[in-house]
């Protein structure tokens, strides 16, 4: 039986230090405890990082406290993730009933107490404590004499995580306060070894979730286009893209600022027979209105002053491929007729050339107004309007398919971690944060903030309260949303009014704005609220798409 040969330190322990076996347990000197506690360290150490699992360092431990130092039936309690209960998840010298036995709510006897207050508790008799539970090994299994309990909490960053606890004969030469250190010790090395595995654990569930999402995304048929996502949403208009790539008919993408209009656009002309052709991207909301003309069609030599040679517009540059014309509602009324003339007759001519030039171009138009509204109130021609329209695909907003934000998060991650040599994860938790977010600055916006978070971390796995750091606050989504709607309002082709922030391009006199209204911390907020988009940071401040960059480049202010 166990009481029998039970002393100061075990059986095994005296075959382990033999050189000192003949003396009585009573008469062992300090230096001889010192050797017991260096062994036990050493091989204790010697054990970690050898497996990712802790388990047989931390049972090994066990072990030896009781082996070498003789503190006995050795072991460790964890709390549960709800941190209500703790159970005995290592031991040595309990049978598995008792083991069994070893579950503790928070303040129950002696390690429930250490549990809910993280603090340390010496049960000197535990005969005489009442405090002792007694309820997992029968007292008829322990020494005859006073028999004490210690249990010592272990704390990592504050924290407790569980117990390390064991019991230990009262009378025996070896100061309590020796023991004390020890266990001390090996409670805070448990908790390194023990918190280290459970990032470990976390760290490659994250990796593992992020394998599936890609996969999937990966799976997809949109993924050849570059585009990520499988909401039902998303693939409806990846189906009419591909339906529509063969034909000739003009293309109208409507959506939200940052919903991938300009990836749509790209991917409808490598879906094309024209795919080998160039693809021309003409961003109608930052060409100044008089230049307009020959951006689109070119000029002929010496058409005006400064016209040294001819110049090829985009329409040329575009043939026998695709024009996007992106942000097509910002296009001045008098270059709407002649876009439609070009449109009906299929030819240009160069500015200040007598000659007309037949070309072969796929039009892709893109627009986040509301192209109807814009056509009511004059702003746009009505047969330009329909001409455009032939075919249009409605992008769906982030909010609206956010069950595609943990792959698009994880698509954006992977390419700024290449793009800065960085290896940083997220969480379960931050992609839950991720996806709660309203995005109204849609994919763009979403990029821009891991971007950042990717850049100004120095963490290896962002939680979720990094994320929150890094999203608007409500008082700044309420700013850069009128009527309230941050996640956007109705879009075009559903009713409803304006996209948010749109009002103010949408007034019919507006007001004149001097050129330094506004300062440049208030030009770079609203960019960045935008998620990077002039034209809608414009909006937001009031301002025409050609106002905004004017003062923009006025202040010198990088892109
Ligand atoms: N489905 C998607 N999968 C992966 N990346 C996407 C997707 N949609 C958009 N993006 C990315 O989001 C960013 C914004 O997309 P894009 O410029 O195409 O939007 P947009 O609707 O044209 O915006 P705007 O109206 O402001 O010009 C780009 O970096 C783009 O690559």
């Amino acid at each position: 039986m166990e009481r029998e040969c039970e002393t100061e330190t075990g059986r095994v322990s005296r075959q382990r230090s033999g050189r000192r076996a003949e003396e009585p347990d009573s008469e062992r000197s300090p230096a001889f405890w010192r050797a017991q506690e260096m062994l036990l360290l050493q091989q204790v150490m010697a054990l970690a990082g050898r497996k990712t699992d802790p388990g047989p360092a931390l049972q090994e431990m066990l072990h030896l406290l009781s082996e070498l130092l003789g503190l006995n039936r050795g072991r460790i309690v964890l709390l549960d993730a709800a941190g209500r209960h703790g159970e005995i998840r290592y031991a040595y010298g309990l049978t598995r009933e008792e083991v069994s036995r070893g579950r503790y709510g928070l303040h129950e006897g002696i390690t429930g107490r250490v549990l809910a207050t993280g603090q340390l508790m010496v049960c000197q008799n535990i005969d005489r404590d009442p405090l002792f539970l007694g309820r997992m090994v029968a007292r008829s299994r322990l020494p005859e004499g006073p028999v004490s309990f210690i249990a010592q909490p272990i704390r990592v960053a504050e924290r407790t995580l569980g117990v390390l606890a064991c019991h230990r004969i009262r009378r025996r030469p070896r100061p309590l306060a020796d023991d004390l250190q020890m266990l001390k010790l090996l409670a805070a090395y448990a908790g390194q070894l023990l918190q280290l595995h459970a990032q470990m654990q976390a760290r490659t569930e994250s990796l593992r979730q992020q394998n599936r999402l890609l996969s999937r995304a990966l799976a997809s048929s949109a993924s050849r286009y570059g585009i990520v996502g499988s909401s039902p949403r998303l693939l409806q208009a990846v189906t009419e893209l591909e339906q529509v790539s063969d034909s000739t008919a003009s293309v109208l993408l409507l959506g939200e600022s940052g919903t991938g209009k300009e990836l749509f656009a790209r991917a409808l002309h490598l879906a094309s027979p024209r795919r080998e052709a160039p693809f021309i991207k003409v961003n109608c909301a930052a060409i100044p209105e008089t230049l307009f003309e020959s951006e689109l069609f070119g000029y002929e030599k010496g058409a005006f002053t400064g016209a040294q040679s001819l110049r090829q517009g985009s329409f040329e540059q575009a043939d026998g491929g695709t024009l996007f014309l992106d942000e097509i509602g910002e296009l001045p009324l008098a270059m709407q007729t002649k876009l439609l003339r070009t449109l009906q007759e299929g030819s240009i001519t160069r500015l200040g050339g007598k000659s007309e030039l037949a070309i072969d171009v796929r039009l892709v138009a893109a627009t986040n107004r509301h192209l109807e509204e814009e056509v009511a109130r004059g702003a746009f021609r009505q047969d330009l309007y329909y001409r455009l329209n032939v075919i249009p695909i409605r992008l769906p907003s982030l909010a609206e398919r956010s069950g595609d934000i943990p792959a698009l998060a994880l698509h954006h991650l992977n390419r700024i971690n290449q793009a800065n040599q960085r290896n940083v994860h997220l969480t379960g938790g931050a992609l839950e944060r991720l996806q709660a977010y309203p995005w109204p600055g849609n994919i763009r916006e979403l990029g821009n903030v891991i971007e950042r978070m990717v850049l100004l971390t120095d963490r290896a796995a962002l939680e979720a309260e990094d994320v929150e750091r890094f999203l608007p606050g409500e008082q700044e989504m309420a700013a850069g949303a009128p009527g309230g709607g941050a996640a956007g309002g109705p879009l075009p082709g559903e009713g409803g009014g304006p996209f948010p922030g749109a009002t103010a391009t949408v007034a019919d006199v507006r007001p004149y704005v001097p050129a330094t209204s506004h300062s440049p911390e208030a030009l770079c907020h609203a960019l960045r609220r935008s998620g990077g988009n002039k034209t809608r940071a414009a909006q937001l401040l009031g301002l025409t798409p050609r106002q905004f960059s004017y003062r923009w480049n006025k202040l010198g202010l990088a892109d």
